[in-house]
């Protein structure tokens, strides 16, 4: 993050005035990512010559798999009559995993552009967005985007948005981020609707943290929005939550590389750099001030991110736990909402239980640990967070499976999640059965139009967070899209399902499910693990279990391998040596009780065969 040596410092004090703070809010893949690029391109930001697609996203997994995981702060020039404009687009992630870096973003701005695809039209994302930016009281623009597609509908789509947001059809913007039409009328409308900031230039400063980010080389990179006074280069600054005060080493604002300033003033956003290695040191919702002169009053409004899947991750050579724990420390770095705590399982060794905000962002954090840290990894079933209240009336908060209660239960609450899907009319009877199968309660539905509807259920999020998307599509022709969010708890008859081998229970394989669906996950469980086990020199009985209450059964027979019956004559030397290939072999199995389980077993029956979760949870 570095600015070239020799460049003077860019004067501090930009005035509030000619400044415009905005984001671009989608649902994923309306494409976000593609305006962006034509801004930087219009605003002369980024030369022709250096332009890439996706500009903005850096990470090699989100090149990879086209999607914007960190949100970026880019500075850039805009004339209008005259005067130039200095704007700060923030842009956003669009995956529901990762809709709390949205709110964040959102904060930090006095208008949004709300990119609707005109194509496909409003998406459940488009509206869960739109609904934080009402909340947070922006400057709404609506865009119809993709207008060169020969599938564009831009009048038909314009009056579903126009109806949506309560405006004239003539005032939905048409642009294409593909061929840049359009885009330097929408950056004339930034000027002319957005409003500029407002904040006390001579108070104490105050500046709300809404990303932070970890560099290899500089440590952590703070993204804050001054709202009140100023901050200044190599000026102490203290955060606010903690009292913990720094050096600032840099101050700057991304443009889109990061250009080194004297200062930052009110309604300005850019980055600071302190050294500091952590970036639960720079807590994003934390508000920075001055040390010398520091503010009264933290700026509020911000939720921390809570993880909403757990699932334990185990390295399939043992030797390799302090490598995979040193990994998930440098990912925290850069991750607030990754947690993770040590973990024993009796059949997988020592591991971790992580923390995650969705399936999206496991499979990510999976993806990274093996492509970044060269990791071979098992990871358990994921399952939610049960709160369960044993018969001593003690609430226990239930992560993993091995932690529920022996013995009588009280109480078992789950999480519940306010699901919104968007369908053509033709299939509500489909969404209904499948939402109603899932335990799901209607909660009301609405035409957006005549042929399309919004249908919002109340559901378990255990029912709703693995492969239901998947159904979702499947059962609509892929017209469906779905957001949800996070709604509190309800009690359900819930029961954990423990698996045995031999008539030991391996914790690994153990699951908390609704008691309807507990008979099927055994039988599942026990004919996958039927096929997977080879067979011993003894029977091997497979049993599925409620407490002491057998649920399914399946048998390994047995058999007597002898390795020697191909070895007919005397040959000694021959014996030994397949012998000690038999000893080879053994080694890479994992004894539970006294049966050898190979560790292909362990990861074919933990590995779900739903595929990939961006593909699934994509609209
Ligand atoms: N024809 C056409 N295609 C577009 C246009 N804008 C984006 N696309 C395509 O749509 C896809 C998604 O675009 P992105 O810009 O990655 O979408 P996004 O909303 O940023 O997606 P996420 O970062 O995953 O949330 C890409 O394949 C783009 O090439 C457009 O104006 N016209």
């Amino acid at each position: 993050m570095s600015p070239k040596a020799s460049k003077p410092l860019v004067p501090a004090k930009t005035d509030p005035a000619a400044i415009r703070n905005f984001c671009i809010i989608a649902h994923i893949d309306h494409g976000k990512s593609t305006l962006a690029d034509r801004m930087l391109q219009l605003t002369g930001v980024v030369q022709p010559r250096d332009m890439k697609a996706q500009y903005l996203d850096r990470m090699d997994i989100e090149r990879e798999r086209g999607i914007t995981i960190k949100s970026q702060a880019v500075r850039m020039p805009w004339e209008y009559a005259g005067e130039t404009f200095a704007f700060h687009m923030i842009d956003t992630p669009g995956h529901v995993d990762f809709s709390y870096e949205v709110s964040r973003s959102l904060a930090a701005c006095e208008g949004a552009l709300l990119l609707v695809d005109a194509a496909q039209g409003i998406e459940a994302q488009t509206l869960a967005n739109l609904y934080l930016a009402m909340e947070h009281e922006l400057a709404i623009i609506p865009v119809l985007n993709k207008i060169d597609l020969p599938a564009a509908m831009p009048e038909k789509y314009a009056e579903e948005l126009a109806h949506l947001i309560g405006c004239e059809p003539e005032d939905v913007l048409r642009v294409s981020g593909k061929t840049g039409e359009g885009v330097d009328a929408l950056l004339d409308r930034i000027v002319e609707e957005i409003p500029a900031p407002v904040g006390q230039p001579d108070a104490p400063a105050r500046a709300m943290i809404f990303d932070s980010v970890y560099d290899t080389y500089r440590g952590v990179v703070t993204f804050v929005r001054v709202v009140d006074g100023q901050l200044g280069h190599r000026e102490k600054i203290q955060m606010m939550s903690t009292g913990v005060t720094h050096e600032l080493l840099e101050i700057g604002v991304s443009s889109p590389e990061p250009e080194a300033t004297k200062g930052l003033s009110v309604g300005e956003v850019g980055y600071l750099i302190t050294g500091v290695k952590d970036v639960r040191q720079s807590k994003v919702g934390d508000t920075v001030t001055s040390a010398n002169k520091p503010a009264e009053a933290i700026i509020g409004g911000y939720e921390d991110p809570k993880p909403m899947v757990f699932s334990g991750l185990f390295p399939i050579d043992g030797s390799d736990f302090p490598v995979l724990r040193e990994a998930l420390e440098k990912l925290q770095l850069n991750d607030a909402a990754l947690n993770f705590e040590p973990e024993t399982s009796t059949a997988l060794g020592f591991g971790f239980r992580v923390g995650f905000l969705g399936l999206l962002h496991l499979e990510i954090t999976r993806e990274r640990l093996e492509q970044e840290y060269n990791l071979d990894l098992i990871s358990t079933a994921p399952n939610v967070v049960y709160q369960v209240t044993a018969e001593d009336g003690e609430v226990l908060t239930v992560t993993n499976p091995s932690e529920f209660p022996e013995g009588k239960i009280l109480e078992i609450r789950e999480p519940v999640v306010d699901a919104t899907i968007i369908v053509p009319a033709e299939y509500i009877g489909a969404v209904m059965e499948l939402c109603q199968s899932r335990r799901g309660q209607l909660e009301g539905m609405d035409y957006l139009s005549e042929e399309r509807v919004e249908i919002r259920y109340k559901m378990p999020l255990a029912e709703i967070v693995f492969d239901f998307f998947d159904q979702l599509k499947s059962r609509t022709k892929g017209y469906a899209s779905l957001n949800w969010q996070a709604e509190g708890e309800q009690a359900a008859d819930l029961v954990k399902v423990d698996i045995l081998l031999q008539g030991d229970k391996v914790d690994a394989f153990s699951a908390i499910t609704h008691r309807d669906h507990a008979y099927a996950y055994g039988v599942k469980m026990a004919s996958k693990l039927k096929d997977l086990i080879p067979r011993q020199q003894f029977e091997v009985p497979i049993q599925a279990a409620i407490g002491s209450r057998i649920i399914a059964r399946e048998n390994i027979r047995a058999i007597r391998k002898d390795v020697l019956s191909k070895c007919y004559g005397g040959d000694i030397s021959r014996k030994r040596k397949l012998l000690e290939k038999q000893k080879e072999g053994k080694k890479r199995m994992k004894m539970v009780g006294t049966v050898e389980v190979p560790q292909e077993a362990f990861i074919a029956a933990l590995s779900s065969d739903e595929g990939n979760a961006k593909e699934k949870t994509k609209k």
